[in-house]
């Protein structure tokens, strides 16, 4: 076998949701900050995403996290996510992976009964407590990026459906959220394809129509996802991100749900100390409150905790043979759906 570039990996998912943390490899992405090595990736150099991302080394329904050094003194590790667009600056699911996956390997020590990670995040950095148990790291509990809804209400015109109502809110990462009762439709497995081509429309419409911008960080702008909200037959939150370049998040999405507690709270419709649980489309669950308030460059925002299970399910090393004529990969829209640049306004 004649393996080159040769990367490891942990495989490892939040409550459903695949997120591969890459714990080595021979690759560097310059930047002295997380945020600028994720606008390394996304605006100068794409390939080690590609290469990580596309087939044949990786498939559609997963994200894989890089794993860093943190690049600040209050950090104990850092991590950049890549989706199948590009790169984002924070996640949920992906931070539960991360600390599950950092302890249980002993890339950092894990304490008993409790264990505390700050991750350095393009979004800032995140507090999880992890609560341990023989070895096991058993609950990831986030204390997530202060998080505010900037538009309710707002009516876009989306091709080929018409008009459709959505909230844009800050979670980690910018999403427009839409009320799945729009479309008399529950969010259930069957309904997935519909909702990835719907969800999908919208996302590309705000991002054609609307200025969204971080009001401190710059270099944060633009919509990550789009998430459809409602509630299950026991009234429970219910949720379905849509990640690029078309599926769904198989965990209720912890960044989804930050966005939609600030919308909750714009709304009256949850106080500080109230805990909800937020249920994804295969019915794994988060447990979500909000703990407390800010103000971030002006603008109220509330502090969300996000709670959830990881588990390790695998080991995995990845490489290319120097005649493999497919380094930085593919992707076929059958699996992919229709694999596209999110930012761009093409209808
Ligand atoms: O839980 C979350 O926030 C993530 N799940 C996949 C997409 C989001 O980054």
């Amino acid at each position: 076998m004649r393996l080159t570039k040769t990367v490891k990996m942990i495989e490892a998912h939040a409550e459903g949701e695949v997120g591969r943390i890459v714990t080595g490899g021979d690759f560097h992405v310059p930047g002295d900050t997380m945020l600028s090595k994720m606008n390394y990736i996304n605006d100068q150099d794409d390939s080690l995403r590609r290469f990580l991302v596309f087939e044949p080394r990786g498939y559609a329904q997963m994200s894989t996290n890089l794993l860093f050094p943190p690049t600040r003194p209050d950090a104990d590790v850092a991590f950049i996510i890549l989706q199948g667009d590009k790169a984002h600056a924070m996640s949920g699911s992906n931070s539960i992976c991360l600390t599950t996956v950092v302890l249980e390997t002993g890339i950092i020590e894990m304490k008993e009964p409790t264990t505390i990670l700050h991750l350095d995040t393009p979004a800032g950095l995140v507090k999880a407590t992890a609560q341990c148990k023989s070895g096991k790291c058993e609950r990831v509990s986030l204390d997530m990026n202060p998080s505010f809804a900037t538009d309710l209400d707002v009516k876009i015109d989306v091709d080929g459906i018409g008009q459709v109502i959505v909230d844009i809110a800050f979670g980690g990462v910018f999403y427009g959220l839409i009320d799945v009762a729009q479309f008399n439709m529950d969010i259930v497995p069957n309904n997935a394809r519909q909702l990835v081509e719907i969800g999908t429309k919208v996302h590309r419409t705000i991002n054609r129509d609307l200025v969204i911008k971080h009001p401190e960080i710059d270099g944060l702008e633009g919509l990550s996802y789009t998430m459809f909200t409602g509630f299950n037959s026991d009234g429970e939150m219910q949720g379905a991100t849509i990640l690029p370049p078309g599926r769904i998040d198989r965990s209720p999405c912890g960044t989804g749900n930050s966005a939609r507690l600030a919308v909750m709270y714009a709304r009256g419709q949850i106080e500080v100390g109230e805990k909800r649980t937020a249920r994804s489309i295969i019915n794994s669950y988060f447990d979500v409150e909000i703990t407390g308030l800010k103000s971030i460059g002006g603008v109220s925002a509330i502090l969300p905790r996000i709670s959830g299970r990881g588990w390790v399910f695998g080991k995995h090393e990845i490489g290319i043979d120097p005649n493999d004529p497919y380094l930085e990969g593919y992707s076929v829209s059958d699996c992919w759906g229709d694999a596209f640049d999110l930012m761009s306004n093409v209808d």
